[in-house]
């Protein structure tokens, strides 16, 4: 059977886009999820998106990393609203429903701005941090990021004793600016550098926005630019937080599966 599909990307971190509001697209199969998303046999991507009609909300994204886990992501529900947008499913604005809850978004020109959910807290993990933006995110401050062996050092901290058994995104960040950090990512789930982590970046712009008393940071990632927004609690904890950023549309195709 020939399967669908678009290709998008959101700062390097692209995405099999497939319009499922027919659901025909068999959610339970990872291994076909794992397939397409794989660089030498299948598409190539990240991840993995279904576009689906929810009640109550404009559409459902049912998102999988490349190995078949669910997580919620930022990049992907970025590229999401713009997918909706060329559907003709939503027009400027959207309320929308992810794996962690509704979502607020708006797209003018390509540039999605994404309302993320509120963060709890930020945690003390030995000398660095950790934060829960809808996926689980480490944090840690170095030196130089463009030269931290970002592979080897986040595998070790995703697959440490302390965050298992579901593991974790690893984010290594130094500042560039005073209201500017890079941030290189590694992601479970691809288990590999990805170019861009939306949920990461936000992660990591709330510790440094809140260390320096900052409520919007501009964020250089391997595959682009992107800045965060948010409002920061006397209790600890984040609201009205915004993720904003490019998403594109790279090219559509038909795969046999
Ligand atoms: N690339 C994503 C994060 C995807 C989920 C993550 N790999 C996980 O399993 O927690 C993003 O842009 O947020």
């Amino acid at each position: 059977m020939d399967l669908s599909f678009y290709k998008y990307q959101g700062t390097g971190n692209d995405f099999v886009m497939i319009d499922d509001r027919n659901e025909q697209f068999d959610h339970k199969n990872l291994e076909l999820v794992s397939q397409l998303c794989d660089r030498k046999f299948g598409i190539g991507s990240d991840g993995l998106i279904l576009i689906r009609n929810k009640e109550g909300f404009d559409f459902e994204m049912v998102y999988f990393n490349a190995d078949g886990s669910q997580s919620m992501c930022g990049n992907g529900a970025r590229c999401a609203v713009a997918f909706s947008k060329f559907l003709g499913i939503i027009d400027e604005h959207t309320k929308f429903l992810a794996i962690d809850g509704p979502h607020e978004a708006s797209i003018r020109n390509g540039l999605v701005e994404l309302g993320m959910g509120d963060v709890h807290s930020i945690s003390n993990a030995d000398q660095d941090y950790f934060v829960n933006t809808g996926s689980p995110h480490h944090v840690r401050f170095v030196d130089d990021v463009e030269q931290y062996p970002v592979v080897k050092e986040g595998a070790s901290i995703r697959y440490s004793d302390t965050y298992q058994p579901s593991g974790t995104n690893v984010n290594f960040v130094s500042t560039l600016a005073e209201d500017e950090i890079y941030v290189r990512t590694y992601e479970r789930g691809v288990e590999y550098e990805t170019l861009s982590c939306g949920t990461g970046v936000t992660a990591c712009a709330l510790v440094y926005g809140y260390q320096n008393k900052l409520n919007h940071v501009k964020i250089k990632a391997l595959g682009g630019n992107l800045s965060v927004k948010f409002a920061a609690t006397s209790d600890g904890s984040f609201k009205d937080i915004l993720l904003i950023g490019p998403a594109e549309q790279v090219y559509k195709g038909t795969i046999k599966i």
